[in-house]
């Protein structure tokens, strides 16, 4: 998770939340961001502004209407004859940053109005340009079952996963103690954002000898935390069988040659040392298309992500190799996740999706099997909340020691290349500043590709098994161990 300054859902969702119309849709708000130098409030401004002139609405409810239109500049200046064409949409389906944060954001209050300088946002956002025209364009897919999910992702899902009365007590437990979870809060840009639901990182007790506050202090985006709390007893039972679950997965999977291989044969090869824990309440809170930050991780991670409460669907997309978005698209998987379900993100998901909880437009309640431990007598109410656990290895080889330093002297973060992962030339991760997201929006340069040789670590599973392990020779999804 976590994010920094450069991320399209991220300005786009800051747009969103300060509009009082409906969603004009991406493309045009990313046109209108162009127009506006990248100044999101200035950008929702002007959308408000124009669907209330040439509309003649006011920003009531029940007047809100759909704006939809694909010549901008027509629609920002219908009067203004201008023979410049906006920069067209028509090619751009999955925009990507170059280096993409982790967490879909809305702003905070404090969002300034005043001018901004002209930053051509469209060069930093826009693809190469491709010849997309003649892919065609797959329809969103509803996952609606493991084998399903099986079938198109990398990942595994699985119901009915703790026995129910545990998966009910975790719940209520969960929404109690999420009260005083934080909303993730950074710089971008200059201002601050704040993500749209609250969340919270805890630590096993019996983690190996590594402090893992540094890491914790990353999930929040570098702020300064207190330690980290232990699982509780409720989350520590509950880990044993999603642990058990997890290695069952891997062992039926094939292997990529970065995973981590252990230290000693026959060791569980998957446990979980931390977890963070997000509340989403009601609807509309969300978080945006991210794959999770590797810092800690490392290469290929297995994410284990228990649901608790209100269904909500959480939204796989691939993220297309430059290399092949002209020869094909990405599909957007929608998967449900039940109360007491388990979606286990294997290795490569991370390298080759995003994933997200969108915001809904209605829900359904969850309605509880058991009453609330502390109130028995009290009638079982239905609540509009889902917890969200995930289950994560911080791996001894990315230990917080072992991390590299920016020229701010503080700890990097480690992403794929995930436009580049198929090109076997180009790395596929790299070490970046993460400074800014506290810092007043201001960081460093400091770029480093990850070496996993020269920096010591592993052992990996290509250490193993003698395949080789260096960037350039090894493609992640055709090769398993
Ligand atoms: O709530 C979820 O299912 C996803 C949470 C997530 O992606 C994250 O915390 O990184
Ligand atoms: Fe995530």
């Amino acid at each position: 998770m976590m994010a920094d300054g450069t991320d399209t859902d991220t300005l786009i969702a800051m747009v969103l939340s300060m509009l009082v119309v409906t969603h004009p849709g991406n493309d045009v708000i990313l046109e209108a961001l162009v127009e506006c130098g990248g100044d999101a409030r200035a950008t929702a401004d002007v959308i408000n502004a124009r669907s209330y002139k040439t509309r003649d609405a006011t920003p009531t409810n029940s007047t809100k209407r759909k704006l939809a239109s694909s010549d901008l500049n027509g629609w920002i200046n219908p009067g203004a004859a201008t023979s410049e064409k906006p920069p067209s949409t028509k090619k751009r389906k999955d925009v990507q940053s170059p280096i993409k944060p982790q967490k879909l954001t809305v702003p905070a209050s404090s969002a300034s109005t005043t001018a901004k300088p002209v930053v051509n946002l469209m060069q930093v956002l826009r693809s190469p340009p491709t010849s997309k025209s003649s892919v065609s364009r797959l329809p969103p897919l509803t996952l609606s079952n493991p084998s399903m999910v099986a079938e198109h992702t990398p990942c595994t899902l699985h119901t009915s996963i703790l026995p129910p009365e545990l998966a009910c007590k975790l719940f209520y437990f969960m929404v109690d103690l999420s009260q005083s979870w934080k909303r993730n809060r950074w710089w971008l840009f200059d201002r601050v954002v704040e993500s749209p639901h609250r969340t919270s990182f805890f630590v096993r007790k019996q983690s190996e000898g590594h402090s893992w506050h540094e890491a914790a202090q990353y999930w929040y985006n570098g702020r300064p935390t207190d330690p980290p709390d232990a699982f509780p007893d409720l989350m520590e039972e509950a880990c044993h069988y999603i642990e058990n679950i997890v290695n069952e997965d891997i062992l039926k999977r094939g292997r990529l040659p970065l995973e981590w291989a252990g230290h000693q044969p026959g060791e569980k090869l998957w446990h979980a040392n931390v977890a963070a824990a997000n509340c989403y309440e009601g609807a509309k809170e969300s978080v945006g298309p991210h794959s999770d930050q590797l810092t800690y991780l490392g290469p290929y991670p297995t994410i284990a992500s228990l649901s608790l409460g209100t269904t909500r669907t959480f939204r796989l997309r691939e993220v297309v190799p430059s290399d092949e978005v002209s020869k094909r698209q990405a599909r957007t998987f929608n998967v449900p996740l039940p109360h007491n379900s388990l979606i286990i993100m294997h290795a490569a998901t991370q390298e080759s999706y995003k994933h997200s909880i969108p915001p809904q437009s209605v829900l359904d309640l969850y309605r509880p099997l058991y009453p609330h431990p502390s109130r028995p007598t009290s009638p079982l109410e239905p609540s509009n909340c889902r917890i969200n656990i995930t289950f994560r290895f911080y791996r001894p080889d990315f230990n917080p020691q072992s991390i590299p330093r920016c020229k701010c002297g503080v700890p990097t973060i480690l992403r794929a290349d995930m436009k580049n992962r198929h090109d076997g030339k180009t790395d596929r991760y790299w070490w970046t500043c993460y400074a800014g997201a506290q810092n007043d929006g201001k960081g460093c340069d400091f770029w480093r590709v990850m070496d996993m040789k020269m920096e010591g670590r592993g052992p990996t599973f290509a250490d193993r098994s003698g395949v080789a392990s260096n960037n350039e020779t090894f493609f992640p999804h055709r090769i398993m161990v």
